[in-house]
């Protein structure tokens, strides 16, 4: 509000000081500083009558091509629809005219002229403006078009995929930040700082170390709540805290070494209490329901009624099961400027640790390599130290083109991240950021910026060109396979059988930016593959980047995003580290995680992509600090690094050097130990000693390599425990899920984290039959986990899983089970209808009341919710159709999938994903393109 107050005022401001320039020559256009030109009848060129805003004609045309209908300063202004009411109304007035001639042209079979259909705009075209076209026609979709031509647009919403969150972990469980950090004492580390999970917001330096408090419990449902809990508070909490703190006081904070970097923002306690309230009643009508239920069994149409009580319980229970994530939400927001005083301060030496970015791509059709470069252009321009971030692309896929696409981003990225950086633009990934509009009458935009602005889209637009052409050269393959620049054969030609594939684009060695600044080491890796060795999907893939990082750059901490998924947000990277270098709360963290969201979805959604309300494939909870969730990560460096680190440890062992661990750590420290578990690098194993990452000095680059492309080798994992205990787990196509089950289960907590601006951002899928792909895959890997010796049901009592992660897990397992009843449900009605009976015995008034009581009460959380939420009741409505879809077909089918996996060893997926490979053997050599080695490695002998 009190931005737009500002812009409204000044640009009245702007308008009275024209006024009298008005036809004067030298007025200076607002946008690009330029002088404003004459117009032939030698008035300044005026783009608006309204407001007269002082632009030049090639900026004014400018703003048009790009899509804006109306003037560069009302578009900014809020009213402005309301200026600009009647041209719209005289457009659509136009449009409807047009449209009816044009049928009634076509009816007559006369074929009208081709401008008929575009804006009455001149259509004077050189290459570059041609690309307009398309936004000329609609400027709303987040379509993209390539200069080319509509025929090879690449459409942003067609990637197929997209994953719920993007997690930092740990690579060494216990993260000693730097000197400055005590170690925490057993009696503080309670981690609720806070005031009572509900109380009022104390001050936070006073409250944050209180062990006498109760530890509460919390659990957050993000499915449903994020927007309820987050949404709202979130952004403004945060000011006002800030606003509280005098000077002294925060220098005072700054120099307190333990003062936290992040805080938990209470939540109001009578929406609270109101909600609890509300379950609680519908917890005791639905007793009674059922107490009415059971014993009114209807005589002459038993069977219809047991099947429909049975439904009903079971449908009683996974909404019971449902609702304990959301008992007790928790809020948290971090303190970058503490984490940028304590770690980062200017003009020092940065202490923020190394990370290690992770992008996982398959399938270069499937996901466009363009988007991919998104994400990377968007990991390279990352707010963090470049010399503390690396990139890995892993492609499963082998494919050279998106080994090329790489290659291009790389160059690209010299211009890109430069100009990310001077500007402070965000989001940093150009697809998403040239889609978004400019808003001139910020102050901040500067003449220059606007200019620099336009060379770099420009840029921009034939980089595109550049992976198009890529991406259209790649569509049919040659009979011999691919060859690379320099005329030798691609290795990874038969993506099933290949060598190991390393390059390092950027960083050090690989050339500045245009500014002559170092940038972030680019890594493409594709591991080996082998006719006969399981690869594990992505679980696979990951742990195989752990390792090759952990030899070339060792990050402390890991991220892995997939490659629809860029960063939205520039300091993602901070707001994780506000809890991995907390001196209290990053000792016991094992990742942090980020809600998924999404671009480009219809406007309607019809799919029910939008995490908003996604079910329960998104359910996570903290407790205590515990984090649950479906989301991947995993395991820090699998391993772990020194004494203490391993995730393989339960994290209690570690902060109190229980007895066992002590014994466990002599026998680990002993070097056949480690080669056991971590497999046979010598390199691998003495990185995961090393507590803050990186490299020892003493390495030659060389051999580095060499022992990258061991690392990588399919049978490198053969009898250790990667898979096992160790990375990525194993044994359920949601990996993600059962990782993160795995690392709780061991007493690590994890931390949900929602920045006011998100932080990642990702392209859903948008046709029926992807998504409906994507929640079978989901819904089996929860069979496949139920059924697994990682069942939540039963796993791990012995172990640290708090109760309510427990629940909280095996609603996540359990959800597709429901499609048997649901289906069950759905048909009773018709057979009802058929045989003239029903489910329900002649009511009574009594009984009636518990049947209006139960739906009131289903109504009153159903509103509450709504409310809190911010979910529209069209987005609420969506998902519960789609629920029903996802529920009648891929839960069901799933069930019966998984259960013929794990049962009968019957992998129906492997059919469909091997289809017709040519088995042709490429002679892996080291080669070189470009002019930069290229690093492989022939296949294992006859291991
Ligand atoms: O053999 C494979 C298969 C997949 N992937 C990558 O794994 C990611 C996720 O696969 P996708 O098919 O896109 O699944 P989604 O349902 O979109 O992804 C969500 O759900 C998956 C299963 O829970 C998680 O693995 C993902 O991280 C999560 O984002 C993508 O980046 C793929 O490139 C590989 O690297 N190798
Ligand atoms: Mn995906
Ligand atoms: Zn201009």
């Amino acid at each position: 509000m009190e931005t737009n107050a500002g812009l409204v005022a000044g640009s009245h401001k702007r308008n009275e000081l024209q006024k009298p320039l008005n036809n004067l020559n030298g007025l200076i256009c607002q946008i690009c500083g330029d002088v404003i030109g004459l117009r032939e009848e030698g008035n300044a060129f005026v783009a608006c009558n309204e407001c007269a805003f002082p632009v030049c004609r090639p900026c004014y045309e400018y703003e048009r091509r790009g899509g804006n209908k109306c003037c560069p300063s009302a578009r900014v202004d809020t009213r402005g629809t309301k200026v600009h009411v009647l041209p719209l109304l005289l457009l659509v007035f136009l449009g409807f005219f047009k449209l009816i001639f044009h049928s009634y042209a076509h009816l007559c079979g006369f074929k009208g002229s081709p401008q008929l259909e575009g804006d009455d705009e001149e259509d004077d075209v050189d290459d570059l403006e041609s690309e307009f076209d398309h936004a000329k026609t609609d400027c709303k979709t987040t379509q993209m078009w390539s200069p080319q031509g509509r025929e090879e647009a690449v459409d942003l919403s067609s990637s197929s995929r997209h994953e719920p969150y993007h997690c930092i972990m740990r690579l060494t469980s216990r993260q000693q930040v730097s000197g400055e950090i005590p170690e925490a004492t057993p009696d503080n580390h309670s981690l609720r700082s806070q005031s009572g999970p509900l109380g009022s917001s104390e001050k936070r330096s006073s409250t944050y170390v209180d062990p006498s408090l109760p530890v509460p419990v919390r659990i957050v449902d993000p499915s449903k709540f994020e927007f309820i809990w987050v949404g709202n508070k979130y952004a403004d909490g945060k000011g006002d805290m800030e606003g509280t703190g005098s000077n002294g006081e925060e220098l005072q904070m700054a120099d307190d070494s333990r003062q936290p970097l992040s805080r938990i923002v209470p939540i109001p306690s009578n929406q609270l209490n109101l909600y609890r309230l509300v379950i609680i009643c519908r917890l005791i009508i639905l007793c009674f329901f059922f107490q009415y239920r059971v014993t009114h069994p209807v005589n002459n149409a038993y069977p219809l009624w047991l099947t429909s009580v049975i439904c009903e319980v079971w449908f009683a229970l996974s909404w019971l099961l449902d609702q304990f994530p959301k008992w007790s939400p928790i809020n948290r927001e971090t303190y970058l400027d503490r984490l940028a005083l304590r770690y980062d301060r200017e003009g020092e030496p940065s202490q923020l640790v190394p990370i290690d970015v992770f992008v996982s791509t398959v399938d270069p059709l499937k996901e466009p390599p363009l988007i991919t470069a998104n994400t990377v252009l968007s990991i390279l321009a990352v707010d963090y130290p470049v010399d503390k971030v690396s990139c890995y692309v892993s492609d499963d896929g082998s494919a050279m083109l998106t080994f090329e696409a790489l290659s291009e981003t790389a160059e690209f990225a010299k211009k890109w991240v430069p100009f990310c950086k001077k500007h402070n633009i965000e989001p940093r990934a150009p697809e998403f950021y040239f889609s978004q509009k400019i808003d001139y009458l910020k102050d901040k935009i500067q003449p220059s910026f606007v200019k620099e602005r336009r060379t770099m889209k420009r840029e921009y637009e034939e980089f595109k060109v550049r992976i198009n052409a890529l991406v259209a050269k790649a569509q049919k393959a040659p009979e011999e396979g691919w060859t690379m620049q320099d005329g030798t054969s691609w290795p990874g030609n038969n993506p099933r059988d290949h060598p190991g594939m390393i390059q390092v684009f950027l960083g050090h060695s690989g050339g500045l930016d245009v500014d002559g600044n170092e940038l972030p080491r680019l890594v493409y890796v594709s591991r080996e593959k082998r006719l006969g060795f399981q690869h594990h999907k992505k679980a696979g893939a990951m742990n195989a980047l752990i390792r090759v990082s952990a030899v070339l750059t060792n990050g402390a901490y890991l991220l892995n995003v997939d490659c629809d998924h860029y960063f939205n947000n520039s300091k993602a990277l901070r707001e994780a580290m506000c809890f991995m270098m907390d001196p209290t709360l990053g000792k016991k963290t094992c990742y942090v995680q980020f809600p998924q969201r999404f671009d480009g979805i219809d406007v309607h959604d019809r799919y029910a992509n939008r995490n908003i309300i996604n079910l329960k494939e998104l359910l996570w909870l903290e407790e205590e600090g515990k984090g649950i969730n479906k989301s991947y990560i995993d395991k820090k460096r699998a391993l772990k690094r020194t004494e203490s680190t391993l995730p393989i440890f339960n994290a209690e062992d570690i902060e109190e050097g229980v007895e066992g661990y002590e014994a466990e750590r002599a026998f680990l420290l002993s070097q056949k130990r480690l080669e056991k578990r971590f497999g046979q690098s010598p390199i691998f194993i003495a990185s995961t000693f090393m507590e803050q990452g990186g490299i020892p000095a003493s390495t030659n680059p060389a051999s580095l390599l060499q022992e990258a492309i061991h690392v990588i080798s399919c049978g490198y994992e053969d009898k250790t425990e990667w898979g096992k205990e160790i990375g990525w787990i194993y044994g359920s196509v949601t990996e993600d899920i059962l990782t993160g089950f795995k690392m709780h289960a061991r007493g690590w907590i994890s931390i949900y984290c929602m920045p006011p601006r998100p932080a990642f951002k990702g392209s859903a899928p948008i046709n029926l039959s992807d998504r409906l792909n994507q929640v079978l895959r989901w819904a089996l890997g929860s069979i496949e986990i139920l059924l697994s010796r990682h069942c939540p049901i039963w796993y791990g009592y012995k172990g640290r899983l708090k109760l309510l992660e427990r629940i909280a897990y095996i609603n996540t397992i359990v959800y597709p089970i429901t499609s048997i009843p649901l289906i069950a449900y759905c048909v009773l009605p018709a057979i009802c209808l058929l045989t003239g009976k029903f489910i329900i015995p002649e009511i009574s008034n009594y009984a009636g009341m518990w049947f209006i009581l139960l739906f009131a009460s289903i109504f009153a959380t159903g509103i509450l919710e709504l409310k809190w939420s911010g979910i529209g009741i069209e987005d609420w409505w969506r998902n519960e159709q789609f629920w029903v879809i996802g529920g009648t077909s891929a839960h069901l089918f799933a069930v019966f999938q998984g259960l013929l996996k794990v049962l009968a060893g019957i992998d129906t997926n492997f059919t469909v994903t091997s289809r017709h490979r040519t088995t042709k053997e490429t002679l892996p050599s080291s080669t070189s393109s470009n002019g930069r080695a290229f690093w492989s490695r022939p296949p294992p002998s006859s291991s």
